[in-house]
């Protein structure tokens, strides 16, 4: 028989179920498959040697008590060397030795848990919202808690499931690293389903570490070298060390997608960045399109009110009156717009500078007349002989906006630029440039259309309150066409000058 008909589709053959305590045995709150299985199963996310197979990963919507269990309707003779796979033996790799027990006895562990009604996420309580009239807490504790690491341990499965070039953490590393890395867990609070159940279930989790920012001392006095004792005799704790804080994995769960959970869990964590003084700047380690989109639009949501009470905009005429016909030859920055200014709101919401920048130039842009746009058809034939002369500001400023956004392209990808022919170079910041401001005008569109669903419900006098916890549910309607950032030959990436070399979303403790 050919091999063919004994080889199948992994993500279809691995099932998630979250349970919880039912009337008589446990009863299934949602199912779904995995995005990923490669890790796991190899780049092909093929297994051999099956037909009709499910493996079935069982998780206990509170404290993710994992289960494995295993069925098919045939499984494939060994001939020679080729045999099934043997997935007993695979699976223990990925997933703790307790989890493969008999269904009867995991079934009956989950629907007698007495530690069940008093079950409270690890960590402390920092956040809890509202969403379509369902209660929701965001919990926050260090890896350095074992109960932190417990939940962790049982959660980390969905990383090669779900993130794309994600590892599961170490959790047995010494002390003091651990404490560089804090865990988020988001818990719908439900009624309980039996009077013994718990009332928490999972929504998804984030981890996040601390890593060491480099001061650039200038100014100041340099460091000298000492001759004490080494290690030293205070302890550094590496908790409280300036640092920026970096997302390292963060997943919402399937069945909880596009409701706004990732928004919350994803602001939660900036807020607390921003209310710790040892924090200096948040950053995302290896986002996906999906994330930055969602951090896009969360940023967009945080800064936007800032910017509209400094009421930044660009100047449309940044020379001096007296410069006449001739141009200098240097971009006019800082008479376009008010650097000093931004950088202490760069400062004081701690984005790092790239993504600072995107969320600015979306802004600038958006105070920008549509018509005046190349979106809105702006002649931009005539605004590329006109330049900085043209009549009207708004073309003024649309033509100034572009050279900002050419200049920071320019500078983050001078290596690669400079290597160009002057045309091939001139053509592909064009490109770039086209490629940013179309992801510009589609988070501007979203954004909008959001801000006009809201106001809508308030105009439908739905509790407000209620209105402004659904944000996020309402963020479901938004249009779905999307692209991913698009850049020619200009990467732009995080602005962490000596962050860890990750090629990959590999998480070191
Ligand atoms: C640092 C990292 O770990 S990167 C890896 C991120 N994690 C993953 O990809 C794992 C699997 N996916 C997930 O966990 C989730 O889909 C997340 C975290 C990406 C999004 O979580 P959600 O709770 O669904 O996001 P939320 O409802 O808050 O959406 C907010 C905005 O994010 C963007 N967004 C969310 N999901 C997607 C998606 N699949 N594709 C594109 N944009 C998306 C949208 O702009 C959305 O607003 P909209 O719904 O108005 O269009």
């Amino acid at each position: 028989m050919a091999n063919e008909d004994w080889s199948c589709d992994a993500n279809d053959a691995v099932q998630l179920t979250i349970v919880q305590p039912g009337e008589k045995k446990p009863t299934t709150i949602a199912t779904f498959h995995p995005q990923f299985t490669y890790p796991i199963f190899g780049d092909e996310e093929r297994i051999f040697g099956y037909k009709g197979l499910i493996i079935r990963l069982r998780f206990a919507a509170h404290d993710l008590r994992s289960h494995v269990h295993i069925s098919y309707d045939e499984k494939f003779k060994a001939v020679g060397d080729t045999a099934a796979t043997d997935l007993n033996k695979t699976l223990r790799d990925w997933i703790s030795e307790s989890a493969f027990i008999s269904l009867p006895e995991y079934e009956k562990a989950v629907q007698n848990d007495e530690n069940a009604k008093d079950f409270v996420p690890p960590g402390k309580r920092v956040h809890t919202y509202t969403t379509n009239g369902r209660n929701y807490e965001i919990w926050a504790g260090s890896l350095v808690e074992p109960d932190v690491r417990a939940l962790l341990e049982r959660a980390q499965i969905f990383v090669p499931l779900f993130i794309e070039a994600g590892t599961p953490l170490a959790t047995d590393d010494p002390e003091w690293t651990l404490e560089r890395w804090t865990v988020y867990f988001v818990y719908e609070v439900v009624t309980p389903p039996t009077p013994t159940a718990s009332k928490y279930s999972i929504v998804g989790y984030a981890t996040t570490y601390r890593w060491w920012f480099y001061h650039n001392r200038e100014g100041k006095t340099h460091p000298t070298v000492g001759n004490g004792p080494f290690p030293y005799p205070e302890q550094i704790k590496f908790s409280e060390l300036p640092s920026r804080l970096r997302i390292a994995q963060f997943l919402i769960l399937p069945h909880h997608h596009r409701s706004g959970h990732g928004t919350q869990l994803y602001t939660t964590i900036h807020k607390v960045c921003v209310e710790d003084p040892t924090i200096i700047e948040l950053t995302v380690e290896d986002p996906n399109e999906a994330f930055d989109e969602l951090r896009d639009a969360a940023d967009y949501h945080i800064l936007r009110p800032e910017f509209l009470k400094r009421d930044l905009n660009i100047n449309p005429n940044p020379y001096p009156a007296n410069t006449g016909k001739k141009r200098p030859r240097l971009m006019p920055t800082a008479a376009l717009i008010p650097t000093k200014t931004l950088h202490e709101i760069r400062s004081k919401y701690k984005i790092a500078p790239t993504q600072f920048a995107h969320i600015l130039e979306a802004f600038l842009l958006s105070r920008i007349p549509l018509k005046h746009r190349a979106a809105g058809n702006a002649n931009m034939a005539r605004l590329l002989i006109k330049k900085h002369n043209a009549e009207d500001e708004n073309d003024r400023r649309y033509y100034w906006w572009r050279m900002l956004v050419k200049q920071r392209l320019y500078k983050r990808s001078r290596d690669v630029l400079i290597q160009l022919e002057l045309n091939e170079r001139i053509q592909k910041l064009d490109e770039t440039l086209a490629n940013v401001e179309e992801g510009y005008e589609k988070l501007l569109e979203r954004f909008g259309n959001r801000e006009e669903r809201i106001g809508k419900m308030a105009e439908e006098e739905v509790d407000p309150k209620k209105a402004s916890m659904a944000e996020g549910t309402a963020n479901g309607a938004a249009g779905r066409d999307r692209t991913k950032r698009k850049y020619t030959v200009i990467e732009d990436d995080e602005d962490e000058g000596e962050g860890p070399a990750e090629a990959a979303k590999k998480a070191k403790v």
